[in-house]
């Protein structure tokens, strides 16, 4: 099966003596979810700005559908939306006034468009604030915009970083809901988050980064293996504190 996101031997960060990341090797198919977890500094983000091309590599290289984004920077960008995990919005526009212009970024048509707003409103109890300006919207209500108009793109591979954290309960049931069908109906979803029985829970697959590289990947099965014998029903918060704490490589 094509791979949406390879992220292959990348070592990078913000000072080319000092890497963050060293060596991250990692893939998403379509038709999967896979959680990035780690510690605070693991260097989650590190990576995510990498794939978003913020930060060039200084080894090894990143493809969305099969492209480096050099080779071609309109495709690689046009295959993935991402909702960062603090909402950047212009205050001066509305909640509407958002989601068409994403509408109109990502060409999505007016029939589907009109459908589409409507659910997403109603999905996120945001109907009310269709006119309101992003300045006047709480918090939680801003990572919901950005959630919605990534929901819109509807692109092929979703990059979402920490999406939990200030969304009320129905926002996390609806996000899950949604995500769950985008991944059934074939996208690709590379989700970082610490709350890990949510993770465990949706994520198909597993990456645990620590100090920068890789530690364990896989299936949950395949992670209790590596973690060994007395990890053979461990959940994920056991098997992470077994591979994050202190020297644990
Ligand atoms: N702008 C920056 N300049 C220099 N170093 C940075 C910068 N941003 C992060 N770092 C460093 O890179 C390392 C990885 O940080 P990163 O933000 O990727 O971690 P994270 O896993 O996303 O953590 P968290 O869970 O706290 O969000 C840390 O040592 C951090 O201090």
């Amino acid at each position: 099966m094509q791979m949406m996101l390879e992220v292959k031997q990348l070592t990078g960060g913000y000072n080319p003596r000092r890497p963050v990341l060293h060596e991250v090797d990692f893939h998403v198919k379509p038709g999967e979810m896979v959680g990035l977890i780690g510690l605070n500094g693991a260097g989650k983000s590190t990576t995510i700005k990498h794939i978003l091309g913020l930060m060039e590599p200084q080894q090894g290289n990143i493809k969305i559908a099969d492209v480096m984004l050099k080779e071609n920077s309109e495709k690689y960008r046009s295959a993935f939306a991402y909702v960062p995990e603090t909402p950047i919005l212009f205050d001066e526009l509305t909640v509407e006034e958002h989601l068409r212009l994403t509408g109109m970024a990502y060409g999505v048509e007016d029939k589907r468009y009109e459908q589409s707003i409507v659910q997403l409103l109603e999905q996120f109890q945001m109907t009310n604030k269709r006119q309101s300006f992003a300045s006047h919207l709480s918090k939680g209500m801003k990572q919901k915009v950005m959630i919605m108009n990534a929901l819109l793109a509807s692109p092929e591979l979703f990059i979402i970083d920490e999406p939990f954290l200030g969304l009320d309960p129905i926002g996390i049931r609806s996000l899950l809901e949604q995500l769950v069908q985008l991944k059934n109906d074939g996208a690709a979803i590379l989700m970082s988050s610490h709350i890990l029985s949510t993770v465990e829970t949706y994520c198909d697959r597993l990456i645990i980064l620590h100090q920068g590289k890789v530690v364990a990947q896989g299936t949950m099965e395949m992670i209790r293996h590596k973690a060994g014998a007395p990890f053979a029903t461990a959940n994920l918060e056991e098997l992470f504190y077994h591979f994050t704490k202190e020297g644990a490589n």
